[in-house]
């Protein structure tokens, strides 16, 4: 193993991220280890030179007021104390950030010795090694979106495994224009992965049928996706792996031992029992820009590593109402034109989120002299920290000029653009 190790010990304190996020700011590798380690388990984690005990607020758990556990204290390892009240401090709490930074940079180098030796291509060889050893001669498979996060997973395993992997992407008919040619021509055609494309369009809309109800398109589409992925893995022979591009803010965001729930995280769930594999996560350690980062040095393109961010359910949640075809298209090839025009005036650098939705009613409008009955267009576009709350950037005029005059020109069927002023709250960045 290439890189050196910072632990981060959850000692019930909100500020476990931060506390990793500055000691690999730092250029030392850092992962967040729960409370109750045990000896066993951290004597496992590779080239590990120290650990900084995080203690705050979560601090009891099952009405029991957690510490630091024998295993670290046995361990002969330096031990840093940050934001921590606990009797053991070995340093008084540091009053101000630069002191802190000062105070964990000292720990770090000069008592640790760890080596600023974390970037990418360290990381890369170092999850390699880990893959081939977790997954042997076996076989992994991966249900790959295009998105940012498994279609980086899925760079990672051709490297590391190349033939034993097998990536499944599924068409349900609300990808954006061009995406799953691009799944198709960067895996199977550069990169030679063994890649099953599914179209399964047809079934998805038909099940789609008449649902209005933006909670039950969801559900169904969700429900749909996992049945085609089941029929898909029953196909293959001796998978015994699961690939996730599962990554650090789905754990956090899922609960950890000392902090709540936010929201469920939801990846592959929901396969049937007798389906069940071990996981492959070899993201699961990093934010979303280092992940980034990673799909950089693996050689993915550009438009896929930095694409914004774009819902499970796809076009289906900006197709309002009971989803048609028709419409499905309008929103589609808006979208095509919103996405060009973003990108060439630089807004794709700037704006975190762009899209076009079209609603279920149409209005009154002239075309070619006469009077048209047709669709309406409505251009979204926001910024956001979080996607907590969101703001609507100012654009040109002239930019959204140029996008209406090219969607009433090239998208036949729509007579109206209109764009969405709404903030969140009380929108929401989504339609539906
Ligand atoms: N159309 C699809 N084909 C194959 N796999 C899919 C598809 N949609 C979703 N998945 C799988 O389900 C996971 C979760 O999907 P979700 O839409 O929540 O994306 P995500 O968490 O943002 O990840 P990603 O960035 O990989 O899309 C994906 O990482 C992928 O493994």
């Amino acid at each position: 193993m290439k890189q050196d190790m910072i632990a981060i010990l959850d000692l019930g304190s909100t500020r476990n991220t931060d506390a990793a996020r500055a000691v690999r700011a730092l250029g030392v590798y850092s992962e967040i280890i729960n409370y109750d380690i045990t000896a066993q388990e951290l004597a496992a984690l590779p080239n590990l030179r120290g650990i900084v005990a995080c203690g705050g607020p979560n601090d009891m758990v099952d009405g029991v007021k957690i510490r630091l556990g024998e295993p670290v204290r046995k361990s002969g390892l330096p031990v840093f104390f940050f934001d921590c009240e606990d009797e053991g401090a070995s340093m008084p709490m540091p009053a101000e950030s630069v002191n802190i930074e000062n105070a964990l940079r000292a720990f770090v180098f000069d008592l640790c010795h760890a080596e600023a030796n974390w970037n990418m291509e360290n990381f890369i060889a170092d999850q390699v090694e880990l893959v081939r050893r977790q997954v042997g001669k076996k076989k992994v498979l991966l249900a790959l979106s295009g998105g940012v996060d498994s279609s980086v997973v899925a760079a990672l395993l051709l490297r590391a495994i190349g033939e034993q992997l097998t990536c499944v992407h599924v068409n349900h008919g609300l990808l954006r224009k061009g995406e799953p040619e691009q799944v198709v021509q960067v895996f199977r055609h550069e990169l030679g992965a063994n890649l099953v494309y599914v179209d399964a369009s047809d079934r998805f809309l038909d099940k789609l049928a008449g649902v209005a109800d933006p909670e039950d398109k969801r559900k169904i589409i969700g429900a749909e996706f996992i049945r085609v992925f089941e029929e898909e893995a029953r196909k293959l022979d001796g998978i015994e792996f699961l690939a996730q591009g599962t990554i650090y803010p789905d754990i956090v965001e899922s609960g950890t031992k000392t902090a709540k729930m936010v929201k469920s995280h939801h990846n592959v769930g929901g396969l049937p029992e007798d389906l069940q594999f071990s996981l492959v996560e070899p993201l699961k350690q990093l934010f979303k820009d280092e992940v980034r980062a990673c799909g950089v040095a693996l050689g993915l393109p550009d438009s896929m590593v930095y694409r914004q961010p774009f819902p499970g359910p796809g076009l289906g949640v900006r197709c309002l109402g009971a989803i048609t075809r028709d419409r499905l298209e309008l929103v589609r090839a808006s979208d095509a034109i919103l996405r060009e025009e973003f990108s060439r005036a630089g807004l794709d650098k700037t704006v975190w989120q762009y899209f076009t939705v079209v609603p279920d009613f149409k209005s009154v409008g002239v075309r070619d002299n006469a009077r048209c009955f047709e669709y309406p267009v409505i251009l979204r576009a926001v910024n956001t920290v979080d996607a907590m709350t969101a703001e609507v950037p100012e654009l040109e005029w002239k930019v959204l000029r140029r996008i209406t005059r090219r969607i009433m020109e090239e998208v036949p069927g729509i007579n109206r653009v209109c764009f969405d002023l709404s903030p969140k709250p009380n929108a929401t960045i989504e339609w539906e």
